[in-house]
């Protein structure tokens, strides 16, 4: 059984492509910018890209933005917080925050593919807190303490 998840074009958006699976298998949802005019995004700069869309996703779901592949080899073009955190009970505008690690300007203009949208399964947790946690041979070590190779 899927998840059923609403959305929803926000006003003056309603040419804006619905998110898209570009194979049948594909993780992913393509989402498309909802920019009014072209964005140049100069080298260095980051920016918040809207998509004219809300969610209303079941409990127990949340939705991840990531970057497009193509957009980081090819221009840099990535996302900053990657992955994007989009919560079960967010109702606002889906926005994408894309940053430029490229040497060039790159413009995203409307309806272009900016991003993608990953549906996970989030399980519900309570924490605990205890005086002394149970112990592991890992123990405290982390952070490249078994080395490089
Ligand atoms: O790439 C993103 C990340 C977040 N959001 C929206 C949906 C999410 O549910 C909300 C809050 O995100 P997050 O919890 O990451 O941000 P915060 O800085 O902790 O904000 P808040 O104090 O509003 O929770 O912002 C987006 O539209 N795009």
């Amino acid at each position: 059984m899927p998840y059923y998840v609403e959305i929803n074009k926000l006003a003056g958006n309603e040419d804006i492509e619905l998110p898209r699976k570009m194979s049948e298998l594909a993780s992913g949802f393509d989402l498309y910018a909802a920019v009014t005019e072209d964005v140049v995004l100069e080298p260095g700069k980051r920016c918040l890209i809207p998509t004219g869309l809300a969610l209303a996703m079941p409990a127990g779901l949340e939705a991840q933005i990531r970057p497009r592949s193509g957009l980081a080899y090819k221009h840099g073009i990535t996302c900053l917080n990657t992955p994007g955190t989009i919560d079960a009970d967010y109702r606002g505008e889906i926005k994408v925050l894309l940053i430029n690690l490229g040497d060039d300007p790159f413009t995203i203009v409307r309806n272009e593919r900016i991003a993608q949208m990953v549906f996970q399964e989030v399980p519900q947790v309570e924490l605990k807190q205890v005086e002394v946690l149970s112990e592991t041979v890992r123990g405290s070590g982390g952070f490249g303490h078994t080395g490089r190779k």
